[in-house]
């Protein structure tokens, strides 16, 4: 991959009450299949529960935290692992275009179209006031939705295979963000979000 093609231009995404920014591929020694089958294979996924109205139910879908601080996340507190070398090769990757610094990643696993993620803003206190996100996306492409909390807007984009999303400044704030589950079959998905805590 070309470090200087239009491909990897981080190019801003206009938007209300925040920062968005995207990236069409993410330069990478290697390519998206290999990293996914890579994540995918080198990853301690587990199927984590939330409550929903006093019942313990599985997550749709599976999910792992690595890096270098313990976070909270949706009321739970989890001991990440440490950083493997692809994951770190790939940090190293989202640092390098986005001129940011990321210490933790959560990874999630969309086994097909029938996993989601709800809707939720990261605003956990230790991101900081102006939560800065890098979202890396490999495998099946899903329709990240982003909901204003307050005004009827909403703002869809496609987070293809090698694609780089970040979420900057005051988007936490204004806007909740979510994956729906799809109605036509698609394949896996892996998305890696770097955070800094
Ligand atoms: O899978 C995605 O693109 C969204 C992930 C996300 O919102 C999160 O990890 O907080
Ligand atoms: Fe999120």
């Amino acid at each position: 991959m070309d470090q200087f093609s239009a491909e990897a231009e981080l190019l801003p995404i206009p938007i209300d009450d925040g920062e968005l920014y995207f990236m069409q591929q993410l330069p990478l020694a290697v390519d998206n299949a290999q990293v996914m089958q890579g994540l995918l294979d080198g990853t301690a996924w587990k199927a984590e529960t939330i409550f929903l109205f006093g019942r313990e139910v599985a997550q749709p879908r599976l999910s792992a935290w690595y890096g270098e601080k313990s976070y909270t996340y949706s009321g739970r507190t989890f001991n990440p692992l440490p950083f493997t070398p692809l994951q770190l090769e790939i940090k190293r990757a989202v640092e390098a275009a986005t001129g940011k610094r990321f210490n933790s990643v959560l990874l999630n696993y969309y086994r097909n179209e029938q996993d989601s993620m709800g809707f939720h803003s990261d605003d956990e206190v230790e991101l900081g006031p102006e939560p800065t996100i890098a979202s890396v996306s490999f495998g099946a492409t899903r329709t990240f939705i982003l909901k204003h909390k307050k005004l009827p807007k909403t703002v869809k984009i496609d987070l293809t295979d090698g694609s780089l999303l970040l979420m900057a400044g005051k988007l936490q704030h204004g806007w909740r963000h979510g994956i729906n589950k799809e109605r036509k079959p698609c394949g896996a998905r892996v998305n890696l979000t770097f955070r800094l805590i």
